[in-house]
């Protein structure tokens, strides 16, 4: 499949905000989740999330009794430290924060360190390529936008954002729109085993009340194809988000893109037991993921039913139809794993591929 780059209206050149975020260390499959130093001399250091990157500034959203010199929830434009030049700073980073963090007209905080992350999604340039851009930190789950027609659906490309998904340790959800169009259920069958949840929305009959239930409480990053019904959704969710919508060219069925950097909303909840507000991230620009840092055990990791089996398959064993003493073919042909478990074998062969 092809790698299909995103817009460049930024000044950072061909990955627009994430070429600044390039991780420069070696890939470690085993490490998902960097780890970033607590600076011991910033102990005093107040910790807001980052919700907007723009030109070197960071929104970093302090919340309500984060700081104990000044309760309120506020908006803080901070800039990065020197030291941190290097350092990754991303949308979901939970930054600490110094200086002036009052959030005022006209001041300046600094960043002077990102606290651990608990997931982090991460894409490479193509599949070929290992060095991997970070591009969200601390979602919890991503929403996988698809439309059941204009564009029409490809099996490949959901399985890709899945495999982003597991390897980042977010739980996937679909989101189907454009089911007034067409009937999504084929499309949807080839996720059936993955026991992925699935939200269908048609225009003018979204189910904005379960997404919301949803997205209580947690942190949501969107994802799709330019052209999905994305940010017709996000606007429905977030009315103040004013993301613009494109139109789908009728030739080549793709959207127009229209903004080029990630950014965080809130989305109001209210009523839900879970909180009454969630996160949602929308990540335009970004169509498709190259998954060239992509392992094996990135991928297993949305497959912890499988675990045991995988455990006992032979030393180096690809889990491919043709590995040889392959558990899994063994587990199929003994019972051990009944439809549905030969079902998600056959899910994750796929996404392995
Ligand atoms: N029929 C139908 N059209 C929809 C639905 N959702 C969105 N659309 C239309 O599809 C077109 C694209 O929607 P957008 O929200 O701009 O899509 P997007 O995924 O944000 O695309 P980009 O802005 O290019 O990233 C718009 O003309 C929408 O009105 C739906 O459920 N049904
Ligand atoms: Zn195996």
């Amino acid at each position: 499949m092809s790698w299909l780059t995103p817009d460049d209206d930024d000044e950072d050149g061909p990955y627009g905000e994430y070429a600044d975020h390039r991780v420069r260390e070696r890939p470690n499959p085993k490490a998902n989740r960097p780890r970033t130093k607590r600076r011991p001399d910033h102990d005093d250091a107040v910790i807001g999330m980052v919700t907007g990157v723009d030109r070197g500034r960071y929104s970093v959203l302090v919340p309500a009794g984060a700081d104990p010199a000044d309760p309120t929830e506020r908006e803080v434009v901070a800039a990065r430290a020197r030291e941190l030049r290097r350092t990754p700073i991303v949308i979901g980073d939970r930054a600490q924060l110094v200086g002036d963090a009052s959030g005022e007209e006209g001041t300046l905080a600094r960043i002077v360190g990102i606290e651990e992350r608990r997931t982090l999604l991460r894409r490479s340039a193509d599949d070929s390529d290992q060095v991997e851009r970070i591009m969200v930190a601390n979602a919890d789950q991503m929403f996988i936008v698809v439309a059941a027609a204009n564009p029409e659906p490809r099996v490949r490309l959901v399985d890709r954002y899945l495999v982003a998904a597991y390897d980042a340790g977010i739980q996937p959800i679909i989101c189907i729109t454009k089911v007034d169009l067409a009937d999504p259920e084929p499309f949807l069958a080839h996720f059936a085993a993955l026991e992925v949840p699935v939200f269908r929305s048609a225009q003018g009959d979204e189910p904005l009340a379960d997404i919301r239930a949803a997205l209580a409480g947690k942190t949501s990053v969107f994802v799709g194809h330019s052209g999905v019904g994305k940010s017709t959704l996000i606007n429905a969710l977030v009315p103040e988000a004013g993301r613009a919508t494109g139109h789908v060219n009728e030739v080549t069925g793709r959207g127009r893109h229209t903004s080029s950097s990630s950014v965080a909303f809130r989305a109001a909840t209210p009523g839900n037991p879970a909180g009454d507000s969630g996160w949602v991230i929308d990540t335009p620009g970004v169509r498709s993921f190259g998954l060239g840092h992509v392992t094996s055990d990135g991928i297993l990791r949305g497959f912890t039913d499988l675990a045991e089996l995988i455990d006992r398959c032979p030393r180096g064993c690809t889990h491919q139809d043709d590995a040889p003493d392959c558990e899994l073919d063994a587990a199929i042909a003994d019972g051990r794993l009944d439809e549905l478990g030969a079902m998600r074998v056959e899910s994750l062969r796929r996404l392995l591929k």
